[in-house]
C-alpha cells in the first residue's frame, strides 16, 4: 500500500514538472499540430476544406476564424481523428491521424460545440464519468475532480446536477470533461457561440487559465473579438481554404492604414454620394470605403492625413457630416479587407441565453 502511494505520488511529482503539470507525450519542441496540403472532400462532393497548411507551435493560444461554413469544424474533425483526410497529411502531438488514431485521441481534449455534459448528473458526476471514459487512474480521480471544479469555478456547485445549470456553466463544465486526462492540447470548437458577454468572458478566463497551465489550445470562433482577445496567432479560413494568418497585430497590420468613421444626417441617398465620393477620392490609394447605418467608413493608408479632405469634400457636395472619428483598425476591419464581407454574428450566432435565465444560481 505505501508502495503504490509512494509510486502515485513519484508520477503526481513528473506531472507537475511537466510543463504546467501537463502530460506530455512528445518532445516539448514538436509542434502540436502539423498539417500539410489538408483535403477533406464529403460524399456529396462538398470540399470542406480545401488544402490546408498549417504549423500551431506547442503551448499556443491558436485561433482558427471564419463565418458559417467556412470549413472549420471540419478541420476540427479531422485533428479529432473523426474525419479521415482525403488528401494531405496531419500529425497530431506527433502522431499520425491515419495511422496513429488513437494515439491522437489519447494525447487531445475536445469540446465541441454541443455540449456532452449528462444533465441527470451533479458537476462532479460529470467530470468523475469522464475520468472513467479517459481511464484516468482510480488513485488520482478525486483530485483531478476537485482541481477541474476549482479550475472552472464549480465548486460551490459540484453537487448539483447539471441540468439547471446556465448555459455558461454547461460550457464550463463541458471544458473540463475535456481535460480530465490532461491533455497537452485541447480544440475547443465555437465554445462561447450563444452565451452573452459576461457567460463569455467568464469562459474566456478559463481558456487562458487552460493555456497558462501549458496547454496548446486550437479555438475556432465566429467572433472576431475573441479571437483578437484571446490568440496568439490566428489564421483566416474561408471557403476550405485559409487566406490569412498571423498575430492579430499583424493581420490588423496588413490592412494598411487606418479607418476613418464618418456619420452623415441625412438617409440613404447622402450615404451612397458620400461611397461614391469617397471612392473616387484622390487622395485615398487602394481605399475600401463602404456604407455603414450611420454613414460611410474608409479604411486607407493616409486616412489619418487627408481625412479632413474628405470631410471638406463632402460638405461642399451639400452633405452635412454630424460626427467622425480615425481610429486603428479592428480584426473586423481585416476581415472586411480579406473578404469583402464583414462577419454578421447576428445570424450566425444563433439565440444568446442570459446566465440570469438560467435555474441555477452562481454562487462563486
Ligand atoms: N456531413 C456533411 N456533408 C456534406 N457537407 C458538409 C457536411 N458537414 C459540413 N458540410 C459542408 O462543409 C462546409 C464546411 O462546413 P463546416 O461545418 O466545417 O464549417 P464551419 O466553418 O465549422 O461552420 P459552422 O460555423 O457552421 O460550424 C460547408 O459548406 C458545410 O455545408
Amino acid at each position: 500500500m505505501s508502495n503504490d502511494r509512494s509510486v502515485a505520488d513519484a508520477e503526481t511529482q513528473r506531472e507537475q514538472s511537466r510543463q504546467g503539470a501537463v502530460d506530455r507525450t512528445t518532445p516539448t519542441t514538436a509542434p502540436s499540430i502539423e498539417i500539410d496540403g489538408l483535403e477533406l472532400t464529403y460524399g456529396d462532393g462538398t470540399a470542406a476544406v480545401d488544402g490546408v497548411d498549417l504549423t500551431v507551435a506547442d503551448g499556443e493560444f491558436f485561433g482558427f476564424l471564419g463565418p458559417n461554413g467556412a470549413g472549420k469544424t471540419t478541420a476540427i474533425k479531422v485533428l479529432a481523428t473523426l474525419l479521415s483526410p482525403t488528401a494531405g497529411e496531419v500529425r497530431v502531438n506527433g502522431f499520425d491521424v491515419r495511422a496513429e488514431p488513437r494515439k491522437v485521441r489519447e494525447s487531445i481534449g475536445y469540446m465541441a460545440q454541443e455540449t456532452s455534459i449528462d444533465p441527470e448528473l451533479t458537476a462532479e458526476e460529470n467530470i468523475r464519468f469522464a475520468c472513467e471514459a479517459y481511464g484516468v487512474p482510480r488513485s488520482k480521480r478525486d483530485d483531478r475532480t476537485a482541481e477541474l471544479l476549482d479550475l472552472v469555478d464549480l465548486t460551490a456547485v459540484a453537487d448539483k446536477r447539471s441540468e439547471g445549470f446556465s448555459s455558461g456553466m454547461k460550457k464550463r463544465l463541458d471544458a473540463a470533461t475535456a481535460l480530465v486526462h490532461r491533455p497537452p492540447l485541447v480544440f475547443l470548437d465555437e465554445p462561447t457561440t450563444g452565451l452573452d458577454p459576461n457567460a463569455r468572458n467568464r469562459l474566456w478566463e478559463y481558456f487562458r487559465r487552460i493555456n497558462a497551465r501549458g496547454t496548446t489550445v486550437f479555438l475556432t470562433t465566429q467572433y472576431l473579438e475573441e479571437a483578437d482577445q484571446l490568440c496568439e496567432r490566428l489564421a483566416v479560413i474561408l471557403d476550405g481554404g485559409i487566406v490569412a494568418d498571423g498575430s492579430p497585430d499583424e493581420l490588423k497590420r496588413q490592412v494598411g492604414g487606418d479607418v476613418l468613421d464618418i456619420e452623415l444626417q441625412d438617409g440613404e441617398d447622402a450615404r451612397a454620394r458620400a461611397v461614391e465620393i469617397a471612392g473616387k477620392f484622390d487622395a485615398f490609394e487602394d481605399a475600401i470605403v463602404e456604407g455603414t447605418e450611420t454613414g460611410i467608413s474608409v479604411t486607407a493608408k493616409t486616412a489619418r492625413e487627408s481625412g479632413t479632405d474628405l470631410l471638406v469634400a463632402l460638405r461642399d457636395a451639400g452633405l452635412t457630416v454630424t460626427g467622425f472619428n480615425v481610429r486603428a483598425p479592428t480584426l473586423d476591419d481585416v476581415f472586411l479587407a480579406i473578404t469583402g464581407e464583414r462577419v454578421d454574428i447576428e445570424s450566425t450566432a444563433g439565440g444568446v441565453e442570459t446566465e440570469a435565465a438560467a435555474g441555477t444560481e452562481e454562487t462563486s
